[in-house]
C-alpha cells in the first residue's frame, strides 16, 4: 500500500523522535562505571557459613551431537564465575563426550529421551537458573522436548536466559516466552533478525540499534533482550544500555556460550540482591550488563596473550582475572 506524503513525514517524524530518544541513553563511560558498580552490589559475599549450591545451581539445557563446545562452555563459564554446581542436559549421543571435558560438570542424557521433560522437570526445584540453547541444534524432537522444559520451568518461576537455537526455538513460538519477566535473550546478529522479524513482521532498521531492540523486548511484553556485537545493547523496553567494554577483533566460535552461561549466574544474584541493591534499575539488566563486560574482558585479556590465536578457552581462562579486575577493585 502507497503511503499518503503525510503519513511518510509522520513516520520519519517519528524514527528522529525515537533516534533521539534512544540516543540520549547512549552509556558514557561515566555511565558504564556507574552500571558495573550496580553489578558489584549483587555479587555475594564469599562467607564461610554458606554451604554447597547457596551461590547458584545452574542448568544448560543443549548440547546434541553435533555440538558438545558450546554447551560445555556455557557451563563451565558458571562455574568459573562463581556458581557452586552446574548442570548440563543434553542429548545422550553429546553426554559422554561432554563429561570427558570436565569433571566439574553434572551431564544428563537425557534430552532426547521421550520422557525428557519429565527428567528435567526433577531437578527444576534444584535449579536456580537454566540456560537454553548453547548447541541445541534444530532437531525436532529436541525442539519440542525443549518447549516442554520451557514451560515447566515458567511455572516454577524459574530464570532462563535463552541463547543460541533456543532463539530459533523463540522466532517459531514467541508466545512461549511472551511476557515472561525473567527471561532474558541473548541473540547474535543474525538470531536478532530472525527475532525480530518474527515477532515485529518486518526488518531490522539497521540505522537504528538502540531503537530496534526496544522495539523488540517492548513487543515481547518487556523480556529483557541482549543484541550481542560490536557493542552490546540491552533493553527490558523501558531503558536501554550499551556496553562497550573494550574486547578485541578476535571473533572466535563460542564467546556467546561464555556469555550466556555467566549470566546464569549473574541472573540468579541479581534477582536475589533485588532492586534495592540496584539502586533501582531492573536486576536483570544489570546482571545481563555484567556478563557482556565480563564476556568483553575475557576476550580482551586473552587477546593481550594469545593474540590471533585466541580461542574460548583461552577466554575462560581468564574469567577468575577478568572478574577481579571489574567487579573486585
Ligand atoms: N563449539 C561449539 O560447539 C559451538 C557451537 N555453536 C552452536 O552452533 C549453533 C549455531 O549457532 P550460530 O551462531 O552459528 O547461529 P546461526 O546458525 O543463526 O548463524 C549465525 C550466523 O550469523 C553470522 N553472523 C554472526 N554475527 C554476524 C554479524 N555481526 N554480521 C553478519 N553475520 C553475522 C555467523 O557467521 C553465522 O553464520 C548453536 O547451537 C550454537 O550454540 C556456537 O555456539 C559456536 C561454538
Ligand atoms: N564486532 C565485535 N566487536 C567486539 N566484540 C564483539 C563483536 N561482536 C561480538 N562481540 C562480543 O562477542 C561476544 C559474543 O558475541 P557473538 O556475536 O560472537 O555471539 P555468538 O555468535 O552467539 O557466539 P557463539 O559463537 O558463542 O555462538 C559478546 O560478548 C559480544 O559483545
Ligand atoms: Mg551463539
Amino acid at each position: 500500500m502507497a503511503l499518503s506524503p503525510r503519513c511518510g513525514a509522520i513516520r520519519a517524524c517519528r524514527r528522529v523522535l525515537e533516534r533521539a530518544f534512544s540516543l540520549r541513553k547512549v552509556h558514557s563511560i561515566k555511565d558504564m562505571e556507574n552500571t558495573l558498580q550496580l553489578v558489584r552490589n549483587i555479587i555475594p559475599p564469599l562467607s564461610s557459613t554458606k554451604h554447597k549450591g547457596q551461590d547458584g545451581r545452574i542448568g544448560v539445557v543443549g548440547g546434541c551431537q553435533e555440538y558438545t563446545g558450546a554447551p560445555y562452555f556455557a557451563a563451565i563459564s558458571a562455574l568459573k564465575v562463581g556458581a557452586d554446581l552446574s548442570h548440563v542436559f543434553c542429548a545422550s549421543a553429546a553426554a559422554p563426550v561432554i563429561k570427558a571435558y570436565s569433571p566439574e560438570l553434572i551431564v544428563h542424557p537425557v534430552l532426547d529421551s521421550p520422557s525428557a521433560v519429565d527428567e528435567v522437570e526433577k531437578w527444576l526445584p534444584r535449579l536456580h537458573a537454566l540456560v537454553v540453547g548453547p548447541g541445541l541444534g534444530r532437531d525436532d524432537v529436541l525442539l519440542r522436548n525443549v518447549q516442554g522444559i520451557l514451560e515447566a520451568s515458567k511455572a516454577r518461576d524459574i530464570p532462563v536466559v535463552i541463547d543460541a537455537d533456543g532463539l530459533w526455538l523463540v522466532a517459531q513460538q514467541p508466545a512461549l516466552i511472551q511476557g515472561y519477566q525473567k527471561a532474558v535473550l541473548t541473540p547474535n546478529h543474525m538470531e536478532f533478525s530472525r527475532l525480530y522479524d518474527a515477532v515485529l513482521r518486518g526488518p531490522v532498521d539497521s540505522d537504528d540499534r538502540h531503537g530496534s531492540v526496544l522495539r523488540l523486548s517492548q513487543a515481547l511484553g518487556n523480556v529483557t533482550v541482549v543484541q550481542k556485537g560490536e557493542r552490546d545493547i540491552l533493553s527490558n523496553g523501558q531503558q536501554v544500555l550499551v556496553c562497550s567494554q573494550e574486547g578485541s577483533s578476535r571473533r572466535c566460535g563460542g564467546q556467546g556460550d561464555l556469555l550466556s552461561g555467566s549470566l546464569g549466574v549473574l541472573v540468579h544474584w541479581a534477582l536475589l540482591a533485588g532492586p534495592e541493591k540496584t539502586n533501582g534499575s531492573s536486576p536483570l539488566l544489570v546482571a545481563a550488563f555484567g556478563a557482556c563486560s565480563l564476556t568483553r574482558q575475557c576476550n580482551h585479556q586473552a587477546f593481550q596473550k594469545h593474540g590471533r590465536s585466541t580461542t574460548t578457552s583461552d577466554m575462560i581462562a581468564e574469567v577468575g582475572a577478568a572478574f577481579r579486575k571489574l567487579f573486585e577493585t
